[in-house]
């Protein structure tokens, strides 16, 4: 980064990798329950994943922690959204009051929701109980100028290592960063395009609800923001660079989003991933500290169309595929009942040795 400030120590720990002998171990088990072998189709492979991400016999998909990030974004001045930015503000209100859509499936499921303001534009003092991380009012408009400065991108790393470790104090055993920021589909677009080297077009989407022109227009400024950041660098190669992308075209709850899914991977707490903007805060997650990526797993596949490539860079299919495209970490939280049904049938199933069921085939 220009003139960067000192990098905190925990930047440099390694992601913790998951075990390779709870793997084999989980996958041996699987054999023995009362089932044909690898009937249970992806529930069996999600189990056996946990298994290896929590170095235990018993994978659990609870407690799950839901921390929704929230801020605004720069960019929005260039048009690129539909909606006003004001409603950020706005829906974290609803979030706490419980009307959101995060809100009633965190309840449903018996889930702590934790809300985060890293930087929206909330004017004063924020209602009890959103957290107020606020590191800027908003991001800087990416199109003329960098989203962020250094320090504010560290900070919004930190944010989210806070939000780890506070998970990891509460024995949590699966993550899930949920957002809400107008206009972060075009610094979650942006972002993908800078760490991907590719081109907008391709990354650039509806959004809440862009068409025809409008959309043509938020990918001509989104093209337009990585020329400029391409050519204050100097080289088309340097936006690649993790530290240069996610501060100059990133968001601060994408930030916060990528520090957290850093700070659980070092912790070995599984992460499940959400939709666009969270998938884009993986890819950054990753670059920022290859192996990340190793520690999560993908809740769905948004309707955003560079969803796909996002995660396809990441190696992760999704769990689920509902055409869903609202954010909040709501595609994650929708998965959450099938990996504790995987997690269930891992660890409760009779072996064949217990219900004395024949095992193996008939043939000589
Ligand atoms: O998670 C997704 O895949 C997703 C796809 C489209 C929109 N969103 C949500 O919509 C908001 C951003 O949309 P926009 O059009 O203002 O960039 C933000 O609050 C996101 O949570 C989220
Ligand atoms: C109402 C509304 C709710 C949201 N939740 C996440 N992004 C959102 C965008 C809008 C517009």
């Amino acid at each position: 980064m220009e003139n960067s400030p000192q990098q905190p120590n925990w930047l440099q720990e390694s992601p913790a990798q998951p075990s390779l002998t709870h793997r084999e171990r989980a996958l041996e088990h699987q054999d023995q329950l009362t089932k044909p072998p690898g009937s249970l189709g992806e529930l069996e492979a999600l189990a056996v994943q946990l298994a290896a991400i929590q170095n235990s016999h018993n994978p659990a998909a609870e407690p799950a922690h839901i921390a929704l990030f929230a801020a605004d974004h720069g960019i929005t001045a260039e048009g690129v959204s539909p909606i006003d930015p004001v409603v950020t503000q706005q829906m974290m209100t609803n979030f706490v009051n419980g009307g959101a859509a995060i809100s009633v499936m965190a309840r449903e499921l018996g889930c702590e929701l934790e809300v985060i303001d890293v930087g929206s534009r909330w004017p004063g003092e924020l209602p009890q109980p959103i957290l107020d991380r606020r590191i800027a009012p908003g991001t800087a408009n990416m199109r003329r100028e960098a989203a962020m400065s250094p320090e504010q991108f560290l900070a919004a790393l930190e944010a989210g290592r806070e939000a780890a470790e506070r998970a990891q104090q509460s024995g949590v055993k699966l993550f899930i960063a949920g957002e809400m920021g107008i206009g972060n589909t075009s610094a979650a677009a942006a972002l993908a395009a800078a760490l991907l080297e590719a081109p907008a077009a391709g990354l650039v989407g509806p959004g809440t609800g862009l068409q025809g022109p409008a959309l043509r227009h938020k990918e001509e400024v989104i093209e337009a923001a990585l020329s400029f950041h391409r050519h204050e660098l100097g080289s088309p190669g340097a936006l690649a660079n993790p530290w240069e992308a996610g501060r100059r075209v990133g968001g601060l709850e994408i930030c916060a989003m990528a520090g957290a899914y850093l700070r659980c991977a070092q912790l070995g707490i599984a992460v499940l991933l959400d939709g666009y903007i969270s998938g884009s805060a993986a890819l950054l997650a990753e670059r920022l500290a290859p192996g990340t990526k190793e520690n999560m797993l993908l809740g769905h596949c948004s309707a955003e169309p560079g969803h796909r490539r996002v995660v396809s860079a990441l190696g992760l299919s999704p769990i689920l595929s509902l055409g869903m495209r609202l954010g909040e970490g709501s595609g994650a939280a929708t998965a959450l009942p099938l990996l504790r049904m995987a997690c269930a049938i891992h660890n409760n199933m009779a072996t064949f040795a217990q219900a004395g069921v024949t095992q193996g085939d008939n043939h000589q």
